[in-house]
């Protein structure tokens, strides 16, 4: 569909590649076989470009983290995608769902091969740390749905990193990144994924034989969902509730292997396979996994933070009793640099179709306006490219702070972890749930044709869609910064010092109302004090119910919906400030039109998320009717001032177009004729008529039924 993948069939047209493969004339179609498909670029999208006024590359430095780290992610893409291999010539959602597994594992290990023989050697094992979102970026050209080995490296690799000693690391680190061997992440089971403390899979120690012994009891405790688990895998961490000398320990990770190395058949004592299909994912064998009292050795325990002597001794090494979470931890801070990358493909594909497409008279007898002419399609798309910005520098800002509260745990000093969980719970929910809505959107600004997978809205959709719900569910995880928060709120109230992203409370437990101002600044603070407003009624509400005799758990469960609004406006009062802050800070030595650009998308948030909220503002600020209508006003005029350089800001996600994968999206805007082009490659067109015709249809309508 790219440029490099036309390289493939670049000696036939599209009508007489068609003709290749179908086996019937394209008269059929009623397409002028005398005429060839337009293969020159829109003129539509060629003058947005020429009117834009910003340099493009200077964007797309800063989203990248500086022009060196543009550099480097451009030759990564361009040794990755030089080959073409990465190309379907048929595409991947018209395979059968074992075609489409083996495909995705042959792209999976040509890509592997790339990366091992050509990326590592350019940037060392930096490739799996600051350069991990490029490796995933690349990999979206070769999988249009997940690759198989996606755990492998999100999550088997990291918990061995993380929970792993280093005799463990050095033995097993070596062999995984050299794809000696492939694993996954088991922890979630039928009966329980959100509730991990009640997993029922055990680990019970035998020190007679130094082992330990797994199984699964009963069919609810048997493994469900791990990627790549069904069919590919042949080790996977394992997370069971650790029994020793009789007693449970809760749970801790294993590193268990499930099938032979050599052969690949499932182990005696395993039973494993692939659940079947879903909504989205489904070129990840996504599998099931029970055990029948098999047994491990002990030191295939991951004993980083816990061990279990020889003798069956149970020894806690780390100091908080979480850190058993920690793989969560970082894939959920991964995520939200995952899911900006993805809005930002659809607010490409959106922008760029809307652009070509035209549609209805503005006014009757004028040629008809491009859609992004509209306003009311600029109101749903420019929202999708400031929120891939706004994404993008929180990622950036949260891994920073993921780091330095990791440096401090080397150290021994967990007293961060608690803001830190609070924080990438919160912003791994916002950011998903954001994320996924808008991909939505962006199909629907696509109309009908949003709809086709060719154009890969509805498969971002249903990748993103997921990541609402995988590593933590919205709602669970914005329950655990309410937990936070209430604690942080209380310290504020006695006087006591909080912590540098609830600072906000120290000012707002007075109780003042702020006054609106409408200055990105202050529509900022105003976005705090109605986060402390939400806190502050939650804490009424949980001490009014305990009041009337209810226990706090109790009072807690009942003012859930006011705890999960309070996390929400918290986190978003967070991203409005990480966003303006980095903005202001990136862009400081930046050309002037960039600088405005940038700020018209920043302020074109602040003022989209003030006016979302205007109850909430005029219910805990001292904001008026006035303040909202100016906003409303300066919201339109930002819709205005972004327009002319619209194509300029989705190009500055720079996204090649074998990454992009979109009919609607590509660069050179050949909407309409890349439309045909797959819709040519259809199983169904390969023949004039169907076998169906003759075996139900005809007798049907000649009454031979
Ligand atoms: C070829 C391909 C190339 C690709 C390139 C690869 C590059 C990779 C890059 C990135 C992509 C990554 C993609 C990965 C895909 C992942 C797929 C999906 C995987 C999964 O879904 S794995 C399963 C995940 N499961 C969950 O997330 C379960 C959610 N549940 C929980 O986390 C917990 O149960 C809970 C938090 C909800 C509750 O825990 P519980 O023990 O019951 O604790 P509580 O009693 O509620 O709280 C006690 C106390 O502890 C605090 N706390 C809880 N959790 C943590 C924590 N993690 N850290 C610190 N503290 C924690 C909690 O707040 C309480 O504190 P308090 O008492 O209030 O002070
Ligand atoms: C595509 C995909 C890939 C996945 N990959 C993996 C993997 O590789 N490895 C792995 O181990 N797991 C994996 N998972 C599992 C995933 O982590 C869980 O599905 C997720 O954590 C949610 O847990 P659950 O399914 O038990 O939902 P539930 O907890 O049953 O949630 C159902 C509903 O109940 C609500 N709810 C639950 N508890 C509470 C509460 N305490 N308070 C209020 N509301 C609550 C939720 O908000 C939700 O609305 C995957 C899931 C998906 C969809």
């Amino acid at each position: 569909m790219g440029t490099r993948c036309e390289g493939l069939r670049d000696s036939l047209s599209p009508i007489a590649y068609y003709e290749e493969y179908s086996h019937f004339r394209l008269d059929c179609l009623k397409i002028d076989d005398n005429k060839e498909l337009s293969m020159s670029a829109n003129e539509d999208l060629a003058k947005e470009r020429a009117r834009c006024d910003f340099n493009v590359s200077e964007i797309t430095n800063i989203l990248d983290g500086g022009i060196e780290r543009t550099k480097q992610r451009k030759k990564i893409e361009s040794i990755a995608l030089s080959n073409g291999k990465c190309c379907d010539v048929t595409p991947e959602e018209t395979l059968g769902p074992k075609e489409r597994y083996e495909n995705a594992i042959r792209k999976s290990c040509l890509y592997t091969k790339i990366v091992k023989d050509q990326v590592l050697t350019l940037t060392g094992l930096e490739v799996l740390g600051s350069n991990s979102s490029v490796l995933r970026r690349t990999a979206d050209a070769f999988f249009k749905d997940i690759s198989p080995f996606l755990l492998h490296l999100g999550m088997f690799v990291p918990t061995i990193m993380g929970q792993g000693t280093p005799e463990q690391q050095s033995y097993w680190l070596p062999r995984a990144l050299d794809f000696q061997i492939i694993g996954t992440y088991a922890q979630t089971e039928l009966g329980h994924g959100t509730f991990i403390r009640g997993l029922e899979t055990t680990a019970t120690y035998d020190p007679d034989t130094e082992e330990f012994v797994i199984h699964s009891p009963r069919l609810t405790s048997y493994k469900w969902w791990a990627g790549g688990l069904g069919k590919t895998s042949n080790y996977c961490i394992v997370v069971a509730q650790l029994y020793t000398q009789g007693k449970c320990y809760g749970i801790h990770p294993f590193i268990v292997q499930i099938r032979d190395e050599d052969t690949h058949m499932p182990l005696p004592g395993v039973r494993v396979g692939e659940i079947g299909p879903r909504m989205g994912f489904n070129t990840a064998d996504n599998g099931f996994l029970g055990f029948d009292h098999y047994r491990i050795p002990r030191n295939h325990m991951l004993m980083k933070n816990s061990q279990v002597l020889k003798d069956g001794t149970y020894v806690k090494v780390a100091s908080h009793s979480k850190l058993t979470y920690g793989t969560m931890v970082f894939v959920r801070v991964m995520l939200v640099n995952e899911v900006a990358f993805n809005l930002a493909k659809a607010a490409t594909i959106a922008v760029r179709y809307s652009a070509v497409r035209r549609q209805s008279e503005k006014i009757s007898g004028e040629p008809e306006p491009q859609i992004i002419d509209y306003v009311t399609q600029q109101h749903k798309l420019f929202v999708c490219i400031a929120t891939a910005h706004a994404l993008q520098l929180s990622s950036n800002w949260l891994w920073k702070t993921f780091s330095a509260v990791l440096a401090d745990m080397r150290g021994g000093n967990t007293e961060n972890l608690p803001e830190l969980h609070a924080l990438s719970s919160c912003l791994k929910a916002l950011s998903t749930s954001d994320s996924a809505a808008l991909i939505e959107q962006c199909r629907l600004a696509c109309g009908g044709h949003g709809y086709m997978l060719s154009s890969n809205l509805p498969l971002l959709y249903s990748f993103v869609t997921a990541t609402r719900t995988y590593e933590g569910d919205y709602t669970v995880l914005l329950l655990q910064t309410a937990r936070f928060l209430i604690k942080a709120w209380e310290q504020a109230e006695s006087g006591n010092p909080v912590t540098p992203t609830v600072s906000y409370m120290e000012e707002a437990v007075v109780g003042n109302k702020y006054k609106w101002n409408g200055s990105a600044e202050g529509i900022i603070k105003a976005a705090y004090y109605v986060a402390a407003g939400k806190i502050s009624s939650s804490v009424t509400s949980i001490r009014k119910r305990m009041k009337n005799g209810k226990a706090f758990e109790d009072a807690w469960e009942l003012t859930g919906v006011q705890l999960v609004a309070a996390a929400e406006a918290h986190c978003r009062a967070v991203i409005c400030d990480v966003y303006r802050k980095e903005t202001v800070r990136l862009t400081a030595n930046s050309s002037p039109n960039v600088k405005t650009v940038m700020d018209q998308l920043n302020m074109l948030y602040l003022s989209h998320w003030a006016l979302e909220r205007t109850g909430d503002l005029l219910r805990y600020t001292s904001t008026t009717e006035d303040d909202i209508i100016s906003c409303q006003q300066r919201y339109e005029e930002l819709l205005a001032a972004i327009r002319p350089n619209a194509v300029g800001l989705v190009d500055a996600f720079d996204f090649p177009d074998e990454i992009l994968q979109s009919t609607l999206g590509a660069y050179d805007g050949r909407v309409y004729e890349r439309l045909m082009e797959e819709a040519l490659k259809s199983p169904l067109n390969a023949e004039p008529v169907n076998r169906s015709f003759h075996q139900y249809l005809k007798p049907l309508m000649q009454g031979k039924l």
